[in-house]
């Protein structure tokens, strides 16, 4: 079988050489000739999967995406061709997680602020948002989620109206991309929100750049009342509008779910839904593949304020260092995705074990490995 790969993706020798011939192309620039004799697919958000690029690959059986946003793949050309699917939900949720809090801390310490007490509304209560939701409860947030399709389907949850949301301090959002239907979500911030919005507010956006009209975001943020944000994702990526770059407090090139947990879970979960849908047996697992990390294990003695947190959460993952790169590099030709291929390995707070003699219960919530002193 001939298995052609993003060559961006981590483990598919690993996981797939025993299926046939592994062939990693760029992402970004697969043509319809390249898949003509392919059997099986496996792309990253970058690839857009359709009718296009499939016109030649007669042969092809599955296409799997290592993601969990799915906007880039036509999956009613896939099923009208019987073409076998998968992509990988909730693979990078923790890295998301993780990230925004980062981020949250970071703004609280530039604006001066406690986050205890702060109200979050997050839109989008799936797996990210959900995420995002458990960790920031963790710091005395008080979040508020807002997700009409869950609602709907009565989750028990509750909910408040996407109004609701937006008068809260730190608004983060967690949508899929999608242009039709009750619920689209394209410029689902739009011109009248982000003007209607006041400047003391905290936006973060770690879910598609197309949610946000970002020609509006840039107007709002030359005139004198700017808002606060936090920008990960882009509309138009990697051909991003630059203009927008200097009015964020932070800005990166689209990696919040790039912790290397986050980006084995989505290979290791096409291998498996591979395995499952071709009668393979998965002998593989994802906990042996993992290496250890630089620092994993440090002892904690100080009690869980709000700056400890912040001084040990950095310690695995700063934003900031993710911030700089994108800073220094967004000007010159190709770095939006050339950051986004040589990213450094990060890794996520479960990498590190705690030991403490203090209440546990914390840190285990955030997600930390925790033993006795
Ligand atoms: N920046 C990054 O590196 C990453 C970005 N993403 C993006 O984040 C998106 C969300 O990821 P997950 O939370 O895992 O997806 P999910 O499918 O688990 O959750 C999305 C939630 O949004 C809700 N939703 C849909 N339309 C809505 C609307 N109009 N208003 C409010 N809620 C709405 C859905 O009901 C669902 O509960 C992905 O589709 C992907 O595009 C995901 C991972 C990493
Ligand atoms: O999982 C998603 O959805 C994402 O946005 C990914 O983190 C994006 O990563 P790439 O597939 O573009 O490498």
């Amino acid at each position: 079988m001939k298995i052609v790969v993003d060559e961006n993706m981590p483990l598919t020798e690993t996981l797939f050489s025993e299926f046939g011939e592994i062939v990693p192309l760029p992402g970004r620039t697969m043509t319809a000739e390249q898949l003509a004799d392919a059997d099986i697919l496996l792309v990253r958000s970058v690839t857009k999967v359709n009718a296009g690029l499939l016109a030649k690959a007669e042969k092809l059986k599955f296409v799997g995406t290592a993601t969990i946003g799915t906007d880039h793949i036509d999956k009613n050309y896939l099923a009208g061709k019987g073409i076998r699917f998968a992509s990988a939900p909730g693979c990078n949720k923790i890295s998301v997680g993780e990230y925004i809090i980062s981020a949250l801390l970071v703004m609280a310490e530039k604006y001066q602020l406690s986050l205890a007490g702060l109200s979050l509304g997050i839109i989008g209560a799936g797996n990210t948002g959900s995420s995002v939701a458990e960790k920031a409860a963790e710091f005395g947030i008080t979040v508020k989620l807002c997700d009409p399709p869950k609602e709907q389907e009565g989750d028990p949850r509750s909910f408040v109206s996407y109004d609701e949301a937006l008068e809260c301090d730190l608004i983060s959002f967690h949508v899929p991309l999608s242009r039709d239907g009750e619920h689209a979500t394209y410029h689902l911030l739009d011109k009248k929100r982000i003007q209607s919005l006041r400047s003391e507010q905290i936006l973060l956006n770690a879910s598609r750049g197309e949610v946000w009209d970002n020609q509006a975001m840039l107007l709002r943020q030359q005139s004198a009342e700017p808002l606060r944000l936090v920008m990960d994702v882009w509309e138009n990526e990697p051909d991003i509008q630059q203009e927008l770059v200097p009015y964020t407090d932070i800005a990166t090139p689209h990696i919040a779910g790039y912790s290397l947990e986050g980006k084995y879970r989505g290979t290791y979960m096409l291998y498996e839904a591979f395995c499952q849908q071709f009668g393979y047996t998965v002998t593989k697992q994802l906990s042996q593949l993992l290496p250890v990390a630089d620092i994993n294990r440090l002892t904690l003695t100080a009690s869980l304020e709000e700056a400890v947190l912040k001084k040990l959460i950095h310690l695995v993952y700063d934003v900031r260092r993710d911030d700089a790169r994108f800073r220094h590099r967004i000007g010159l030709p190709g770095q939006f995705d050339e950051m986004r291929k040589r990213y450094p390995e990060r890794r996520e707070w479960s990498s590190v074990s705690v030991s403490t003699e203090l209440n546990h219960s914390v840190l285990m919530k955030l997600g930390f490995s925790v033993s006795d002193n």
